[in-house]
C-alpha cells in the first residue's frame, strides 16, 4: 500500500436513505452494459429495485427464480456432443481423419471405416471417461462450495437487515452484500462502502498487480468513458479476489450475465506441465507419422515402383503408428485415480492433470498457520513495556480488533483479533473497554504491511483522536519513537518468547489532532507512535501433521515451511515437526529481498523455513524452486497463500480455506489434509507410473512396427502385411492397452516422484523401437526362408498369418515386459495388464487357424522348423527386453533420471 494510501472514514458511502423499489426498472434485467450507467450507487440500487439494507427474503426468491443460479462458468460442465467435439481436435484423431480421407480418396474403402471405428471409439470413451470423473467431482462439489455474507430482510416491513450466509449460487441481482480479504467477488458488483479494499482481477485481465478499488467521492468527478471497465474504482467483477480491506456492495449481475461468463466462452485454460509432456510426445510422433506415407512411397518408387497402389498400405503404416487411444488411457487413468480419492478420501481434484503433477512433485511448500497449526490461537499473556503483565494492552488491543471489524465490515474476524475480543470479553480488568471508545476510522490488517489499524475518539478530549496500531512485533517497532537500543531490548525480549513458540503481536498508540473535514488519515500518520506492549498467543499443531510429514520425506518429498509469522515462532513449529530449519538457515523476508532469482534459486533449495513472507515473498520462493528444475507443490489456507499457490506446480488446500484460495488450488481436501496426503500422493504417483508404462510400451511397439514394415518395403517385392491385417492387429494391440488404466505397481514404483519425460519417453521409444525393429526383422528372414518355396498368393499368406502372429506375440510380450522393472513390478495375482496379454497373445496364435484367418488373406501352414524358428527369435527378443530394460533403467537411476523405471526427480515436462 502506498505510504499516502487513505484511512476511510466512518461514513463514507450512500446516505442510508433512499432504496426506494422501482419495479419497472426492477423489471429489466440487469445487463454486462448495465454496469456503466451503475455509476452513482443510489441510481443503481432504485434501478435494480433494491437499497442500501437489502433484498428481502421474498424478493431475492423470486429473483432467483427470474434470473437463475449464480453458478460460475467453469461449473458448466461441457456437453457430451461438445466433449466428443473435442476429442477430434486432438492431434491423433485429426491425422487419422486425414488418413482416412486419403484412403478414400484412393478407393481404399476399408481402410477408411477402420479408421473411423477406431476415432469413434477413442472420442467415446475418452468423453465417457470426462464425464464420469466430472460427475464424481461434481458431486462433491457442494462441499467445497462457497457462501457470501449478505444482507437480507425478513419482510418489507422488518427495518434492520439480517446479514446471513448464503450459498454463492443463490445470490440475486440486487443483493447486498460484504467481502473481507481472502472472499472471491461472487458476482458482478458496485461498490457502496469499502475500506482498504485491494482487489486481484488476473484472472480477468491477465493483470498481476492488485488494484485499489473504493467509492470515490461525491467532489471527485465520475470515471470519464476512457476509463477501461476493470479499471473502474467502484466496480468489482465475479471471478477476482478480495486481497486486502473490506467493503459492502450491491449484485448487478449474476451467472451468465457477468463479465467473467462472458470472457469464458472465448478463453481456453492454460497447459499444465503435465499437458506440455504430452503434447510434446504427441507432436513428434505426428511429424513422424506424417512422414510415414511420402517415406514408404518413395522406398517403394525407388526399389519396385509399384507406385500409388502402395498407398493404403503406407497410410495403415502411419495408422499403426498412432497411439490412437493415448487421449482414453490418459484420460481414464487419471479420472480413475480421482475418482478414488473423491469417493475414499474426499478429496476433489478440481484439474485432472494436476493429478500427474502431484505424482511428479519433489518438495511441498507448507503455509504455518492454519495448515500446520490449528489456527485457534488463544491469549496467553499482555505485558507493558517493561515486560510486567499489563491489562492496558489487551484493552488497546481490543480496541484495535473491534473497530476494524466494526468499520471495515469484514464479513468474518480473522482469528488472532476474535483470540483478542475473547480474552478481553473474559477478563473483568479490561471490563468496559468495548464502551469508552467510538471508532472514526480503520485499515484492516493487511499481510503485506503486517498491520491493523483504528481511529477512536480520545474520550473527555474533544478534537483529539486516538490512533490504536496492532501488529508483527517488527513492523510495529519501526513505527514506533524509540530509542535504537531500546526497539532492540524490545526486538530480543520478543525472540524470546517466540522461541517458546507463542505467537506475538505489538500494540501501540497515538494521540493525534481529529483532521480538518474533507482530509483524511494516512498510512504516514501511523510513524512516532507510543509502544504499548505484547500480546503473546499460543496456537496448538495439527495432531497428523507430525507423522504425515515424515511418511511425505520418506517418499522423497522435501518438506518447507512457508510462514507469515515470526522466525522463532516458526522454527519452535518446525522442531516440533521433526524438521530441522538448523540444518539449512532460515530465509527472513529481508534476506530474500536481497537476493535476485538465480540466488534465490540455490538459497530456497537449502533453507527449510521461511519466515516473515509476505504473499510476494512466498510465491517467490515457490517460482525460484520451479525455476531450479524442482516440482513445487504448496499447501496453504489463507489469503496471504493466494499467490503462492498460483505461482506452483500443483496448488493444495484445505476445505475451510478461504474462498479464493479453494478457487485457485487443484486439489481441496475435504476432511483433514493431513490424513489424506500420503495417499493423494500415491494417488498421483500411480498415475504418472502408469501412464509412463503406457506410453514404453505403446510408442516403442507401435514405432518398431512401422520401421520394421517401411524396410520391409524396400525388401520384398509384396506388401509385408496387408492393410486390413496391420488395422486388425492394431485394434487387439489397442484394446489390449486399454488395461492400462487398471494397472497395478509394487510399492518400490511409487517410493519416488514419477515425473513424465517427454525426452526421456522418446529416447526410451527410440532405443527400445529399434529394438522391436530388429526381432521383426529376424521373423521377416525366418518367414522368407520358409516361403521361398511356396510361389505367389499362398506364399504371401503364409507370410502374412506368420508375421501376424509373431507380431502379436511380441506386442504380448512388450506389454509385460516393458511396463516397469523387476522390483517395481506388482507382486502377487497377475493384473489386468498381465491378462490382457495373454490374451493377445493368444488371439496371435489362434486367430489365423479361425475362418477369419483365410478372409483376411492368411494361412498359417508353417512347417514345425519354422515354429521352432520363430520361437527361438521370440525367445532371443524376450531376452535382449530383459537384458536392455535392466542396463537402461541402471543407467537412469545413475542418472537420477526416470520415467517409473528407475527413482529420479525434477520437473515434469520442463526440461529439454
Ligand atoms: N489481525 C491482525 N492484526 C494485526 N496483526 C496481525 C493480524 N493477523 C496477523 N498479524 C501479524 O502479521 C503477521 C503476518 O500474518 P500473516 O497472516 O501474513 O501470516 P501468519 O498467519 O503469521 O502465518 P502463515 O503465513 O503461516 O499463515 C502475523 O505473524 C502477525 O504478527
Ligand atoms: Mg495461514
Amino acid at each position: 500500500m502506498p505510504e499516502t494510501a487513505p484511512l476511510c472514514r466512518d461514513g463514507e458511502g450512500p446516505p442510508g436513505t433512499g432504496g426506494v423499489p422501482d419495479p419497472a426498472a426492477a423489471a429489466d434485467r440487469p445487463q454486462a452494459g448495465a454496469h456503466l450507467a451503475a455509476r452513482a450507487p443510489l441510481t443503481a440500487l432504485r434501478r435494480l429495485g433494491t437499497g442500501p439494507r437489502g433484498l428481502t427474503e421474498a424478493e431475492a426468491e423470486e429473483r432467483l427464480a427470474r434470473y437463475g443460479e449464480n453458478a460460475p462458468p467453469e461449473w458448466h460442465t461441457p456437453s457430451l456432443p461438445r466433449r466428443l467435439l473435442r476429442g477430434v481436435r486432438d492431434p491423433f484423431t485429426a491425422v487419422l481423419l486425414c488418413l482416412a480421407a486419403v484412403s478414400t480418396v484412393v478407393g481404399s474403402l476399408g481402410t477408411a471405416a477402420v479408421i473411423a471405428v477406431l476415432v469413434s471409439v477413442s472420442c467415446l470413451l475418452r468423453a465417457g471417461g470426462e464425464l464420469r470423473a466430472d460427475r464424481s467431482v461434481a458431486g462433491l462439489r457442494a462441499l467445497v462450495a462457497g457462501t457470501v455474507t449478505v444482507l437480507r430482510r425478513a419482510d418489507a416491513a422488518d427495518r434492520e437487515p439480517e446479514s446471513r450466509e448464503v450459498p454463492v449460487g443463490d445470490l440475486v441481482p440486487g443483493d447486498v452484500i460484504r467481502l473481507g480479504p481472502g472472499d472471491l467477488v461472487p458476482a458482478d458488483v458496485l461498490l457502496l462502502r469499502a475500506t482498504g479494499l485491494v482487489v486481484h482481477q488476473a484472472p480477468l485481465t491477465g493483470e498481476s498487480q492488485p488494484l485499489a478499488k473504493y467509492v470515490a467521492g461525491p467532489a471527485e468527478p465520475p470515471p470519464d468513458g476512457d476509463t477501461r471497465l476493470f479499471e473502474q474504482p467502484q466496480l468489482c467483477f465475479q471471478g477476482s479476489s478480495v486481497v486486502a480491506g473490506s467493503c459492502t456492495a450491491v449484485v448487478l449481475a449474476t451467472g451468465a450475465d457477468t463479465r467473467l461468463a462472458a470472457g469464458h466462452r472465448h478463453r481456453r485454460p492454460a497447459r499444465s506441465g503435465y499437458e506440455r509432456s504430452v503434447h510434446r510426445v504427441a507432436w513428434n510422433l505426428v511429424r513422424f507419422m506424417l512422414l510415414t506415407p511420402p517415406l514408404a512411397l518413395a522406398a517403394d518408387a525407388a526399389v519396385s515402383g509399384r507406385g500409388v497402389e502402395i498407398l493404403p498400405f503406407a497410410v495403415t503404416v502411419a495408422v499403426s503408428l498412432t497411439p490412437e487411444m493415448l487421449p482414453v488411457v490418459m484420460t481414464a487413468v487419471l479420472a480413475r485415480n480421482a475418482v478414488a480419492l473423491a469417493r475414499d478420501r474426499r478429496v476433489i481434484v478440481r484439474r485432472l492433470p494436476a493429478l500427474h503433477d502431484l505424482g511428479a512433485m519433489d518438495v511441498l511448500c507448507l503455509d504455518k498457520t492454519g495448515t500446520l497449526t490449528e489456527d485457534r490461537p488463544v491469549v496467553d499473556r499482555a505485558v507493558g513495556p517493561d515486560g510486567t503483565p499489563d491489562a492496558e494492552v489487551l484493552r488497546w488491543a481490543a480496541v484495535n480488533a473491534l473497530w476494524t471489524l466494526q468499520l471495515a465490515e469484514t464479513p468474518v474476524p480473522d482469528a488472532l483479533d476474535e483470540a483478542i475480543l475473547r480474552a478481553a470479553a473474559a477478563r473483568p480488568e479490561v471490563a468496559g473497554w468495548d464502551e469508552e471508545h467510538e471508532g472514526v476510522a480503520a485499515v484492516p490488517f493487511d499481510p503485506a504491511r503486517r498491520l491493523s489499524t483504528a481511529v477512536v475518539r480520545t474520550p473527555g478530549r474533544l478534537g483529539t483522536h486516538t490512533l490504536v496500531v496492532k501488529g508483527a512485533v517488527e513492523a510495529v517497532l519501526e513505527r514506533c519513537a524509540l530509542e535504537e537500543p531500546e526497539r532492540e531490548a524490545l526486538r530480543e525480549r520478543a525472540a524470546r518468547w517466540a522461541d517458546d513458540g507463542l505467537r506475538l503481536l505489538a500494540v501501540a498508540t497515538a494521540e493525534r489532532p481529529a483532521p480538518a473535514p474533507g482530509k483524511n488519515y494516512g498510512t504516514a500518520d501511523e510513524r512516532g507512535l507510543t509502544f504499548a506492549g505484547l500480546v503473546a498467543l499460543r496456537d496448538t499443531l495439527t495432531t497428523d501433521a507430525p507423522e504425515a510429514l515424515r511418511a511425505l520425506r520418506d517418499k522423497g518429498v522435501e518438506v518447507k515451511v512457508l510462514t507469515g509469522d515470526h522466525p522463532g515462532t516458526a522454527e519452535r513449529t518446525c522442531r516440533e515437526l521433526g524438521l530441522d530449519p538448523a540444518g539449512g538457515a532460515v530465509l527472513t523476508a529481508d534476506r530474500i529481498d536481497a537476493l535476485d532469482d538465480r540466488q534465490l534459486a540455490g538459497a530456497a533449495q537449502r533453507a527449510t523455513l521461511f519466515a516473515r513472507c509476505t504473499p510476494h515473498h512466498k510465491a517467490r520462493v515457490v517460482a525460484a524452486l520451479r525455476a531450479a528444475g524442482r516440482t513445487t507443490g504448496f499447501l496453504g489456507d489463507g489469503v496471504n497463500d493466494l499467490a503462492a499457490l498460483r505461482a506452483a506446480d500443483v496448488g493444495l488446500c484445505p476445505r475451510d480455506a478461504v474462498a479464493t484460495v479453494r478457487e485457485s488450488a487443484d486439489v481441496v481436501f475435504g476432511e483433514r489434509p493431513f490424513a489424506a496426503l500420503d495417499e493423494t500422493v500415491t494417488a498421483g504417483r500411480r498415475s504418472g507410473v502408469s501412464l509412463a508404462s503406457y506410453l514404453r510400451v505403446a510408442l516403442s511397439s507401435n514405432f518398431g512396427n512401422a520401421l520394421a514394415m517401411l524396410v520391409a518395403v524396400l525388401l520384398f517385392p509384396f506388401m509385408p502385411m496387408l492393410p486390413a491385417q496391420v488395422l486388425l492387429q492394431n485394434l487387439f494391440f489397442d484394446a489390449a492397452q486399454l488395461t492400462f488404466a487398471f494397472d497395478r505397481h509394487g510399492p518400490a514404483a511409487l517410493r519416488a516422484p514419477a515425473p513424465l519425460r517427454p525426452g526421456e519417453i522418446l529416447r526410451f521409444v527410440t532405443v527400445f523401437g529399434v529394438l522391436n525393429a530388429a526381432a521383426d526383422m529376424a521373423t521377416f528372414a525366418v518367414l522368407a526362408a520358409t516361403v521361398r518355396g511356396a510361389a505367389g498368393e499362398a506364399g504371401q499368406a503364409l507370410f502374412h498369418a506368420g508375421w501376424f502372429t509373431e507380431n502379436l506375440l511380441t506386442q504380448a510380450m512388450v506389454m509385460v515386459l516393458l511396463r516397469t522393472r523387476g522390483r517395481h513390478r506388482h507382486r502377487g495375482r497377475p493384473g489386468p495388464v498381465a491378462w490382457a496379454a495373454v490374451l493377445l497373445a493368444v488371439t496371435g496364435l489362434l486367430l489365423p487357424l479361425t475362418p477369419l484367418g483365410p478372409a483376411l488373406g492368411m494361412v498359417p501352414a508353417l512347417t514345425p522348423v519354422s515354429y521352432a524358428l520363430l520361437a527361438a527369435v521370440l525367445g532371443l527378443y524376450g531376452a535382449a527386453l530383459a537384458v536392455a530394460v535392466r542396463h537402461y533403467g541402471r543407467r537412469l537411476a545413475a542418472g537420477r533420471a526416470g520415467i517409473g523405471l528407475a527413482a529420479g526427480r525434477g520437473a515434469a515436462g520442463r526440461q529439454p
